[in-house]
């Protein structure tokens, strides 16, 4: 939307100001070719004067040699013909010899030596040009009258033919700048041309603002550009006012250029971000949510799944995050494994601890077919602990324990029996399908193994050696829970204890006693 904003925005505050800039340039360019071709009217009206003034029959005509003159040369017709309004021919004192044309006002045709009766019409443009004579160089002049009417003057001294010797006087023609000559211009141009004359004192406020030479542009209500100049002209209290109207078509043309590019351009952003959206939700969004949903299903369920093959095998950051994060995954999982290890462990003998014992007995008591359950224990118990650690100490008891454990787990875990150290110098045996009998043989086995260590055990007033006395308990119909399985062990334990230790004894009513061997 913002990229759209700025499109807009960028069209509003700087290609539009540049299309109008453009156009006003382009008006000011048509002013200045109305003008160039108006020059080149002045150019050929001063290059027809400069023939005429050069000419040894003008020349002996202002100096009242040829007497059929005019009456040879001039004529409506030619006058008509040639676009001129008047020919004016000045004495070298600056007086009129003879004025010939046609009278703006009335159109009549006049010829005669001076300005008085049918000339009078003359006589202000006659006074007009005089002023100017004396400054005519040696090439002409063209000058823009705007009084008694706007029109183009050549101005050109009399000369003979071999342009020598002096000047015989003046020679202007007058062109007028009326509704013909706006005509041609349009011709020329192909634009339509209005000239006219505009005085100074009328236009004060205006010319202050706009020196000769300067443009006005204006927009009309009908689409156009309503185009002025104002041109110096020979009275300075008057100026020509040169104006034309050009069609705004290339502008709009131009506009409607601009606002297709600008909708292209808007269109094919729009379509860049909706691909970009569509890229960015495929390749970055949609798998960040995936990997979020994995994250949240991690912490809320303490899930052990791994994050999705899919998002380990990106190539991308997206990859090398997944893959990073799971193995950061195993590696805590691992490390978690081996806490639990070791809250399940004895640290000193390396054996389970009695949390782990209580939990594989109750998995064993649900393994176990209900309608002939086999699952025994024993519990262990060194006879005269207290005197050996006395005797030799505590590390050396230690070092005892760890003695035992090791000959329980050879004689036990290696048939796959749990044995645990469930007590300070107090051990049990896990015996899944084993019944009362075997479990009793079992723990004979595991007396005379401890024997055999022949563990010296000076204190002890049993045995030279350490021994140990054992209850054996099993699953039965007063005994269907751990708890009440293993309470029958100790008691058996107790009885092999008060019995005399270093012996087995099995709880039950038919309990199966040895004796000491
Ligand atoms: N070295 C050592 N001794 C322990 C540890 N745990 C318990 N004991 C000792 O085991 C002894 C148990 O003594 P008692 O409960 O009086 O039993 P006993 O001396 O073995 O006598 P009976 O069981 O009646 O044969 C105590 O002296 C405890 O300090 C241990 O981790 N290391």
């Amino acid at each position: 939307m913002a990229a759209l904003l700025a499109l807009a925005m960028i069209g509003r505050w700087v290609i539009m100001p540049a299309l109008v800039e453009e156009e006003r340039q382009l008006a000011v360019s048509e002013l200045d070719r109305i003008e160039r071709s108006l020059a080149q009217g002045q150019q050929s009206l001063l290059a027809h004067t400069r023939d005429w003034a050069h000419w040894d029959d003008s020349f002996g005509f202002v100096h009242d040699r040829h007497e059929a003159y005019s009456a040879a040369n001039f004529s409506r017709d030619m006058f008509t013909e040639m676009n001129y309004q008047a020919m004016l021919f000045f004495r070298a004192d600056g007086s009129l010899h003879w004025a010939a044309g046609i009278d703006p006002d009335s159109g009549r045709y006049t010829s005669c030596p001076g300005t008085a009766d049918d000339c009078r019409w003359t006589l202000r443009v006659v006074t007009a040009l005089q002023s100017a004579l004396e400054q005519v160089p040696e090439e002409g002049m063209s000058l823009v009258i705007t009084s008694p009417w706007p029109a183009l003057v050549g101005v050109n001294r009399i000369l003979p033919t071999s342009r020598t010797g002096p000047s015989a006087g003046w020679l202007a023609k007058v062109r007028l700048l009326d509704a013909q000559m706006e005509a041609t211009l349009s011709e020329q141009t192909g634009l339509t041309i209005l000239l006219d004359t505009l005085s100074m004192v009328s236009t004060e406020e205006n010319t202050a603002s706009l020196p000769p030479g300067s443009s006005r542009l204006e927009y009309t209500s009908d689409g156009e550009i309503a185009a002025s100049r104002f041109l110096p002209s020979h009275q300075s209290d008057n100026m020509l006012w040169l104006s034309t109207r050009i069609p705004r078509d290339s502008f709009r043309a131009r506009l409607q250029t601009f606002h297709y590019g600008l909708i292209w351009t808007g269109g094919l952003l729009l379509l860049v971000i909706i691909i970009v959206m569509f890229l960015l939700e495929r390749m970055v969004l949609a798998p960040l949510r995936r990997f979020s949903r994995f994250t949240q299903l991690l912490h809320q369920s303490h899930s052990d799944r791994d994050i999705p093959a899919a998002l380990q095998q990106r190539s991308d950051e997206i990859g090398t995050l997944s893959r990073d994060f799971q193995a950061l995954l195993t590696y805590q999982r691992g490390q978690a494994a081996k806490l639990l290890e070791l809250s399940r462990q004895d640290p000193l003998t390396g054996l389970a601890n009695r949390r782990l014992y209580d939990e594989r007995f109750s998995e064993a008591m649900c393994a176990e077919p209900s309608d002939n359950p086999k699952l025994s224990v024993l519990m262990l118990d060194i006879d005269h602990f207290k005197l050996y650690n006395d005797h030799y100490g505590h590390p050396t008891g230690d070092v005892c324990l760890m003695r035992l454990a090791a000959c329980m787990e050879a004689c036990l875990g290696g048939r796959g029996y749990l044995v645990a150290r469930t007590g300070g110098e107090e051990f049990s045996a896990l015996l899944p399908g084993t019944t009362l009998e075997d479990a009793v043989e079992l723990g004979e086995t595991l007396r005379a193994a401890i024997l055999e260590l022949a563990l010296p055990h000076a204190a002890s007033p049993t045995a030279q050696v350490v021994t140990a006395s054992i209850g054996a308990a099993t699953y039965g119909d007063s005994l269907s829970t751990p708890s009440d399985i293993m309470s029958a062990a100790d008691q058996a334990l107790y009885q092999a204890k008060a019995s005399g230790r270093n012996r087995v004894v099995a709880h039950c009513p038919q309990a199966l006693t040895r004796p000491v061997t």
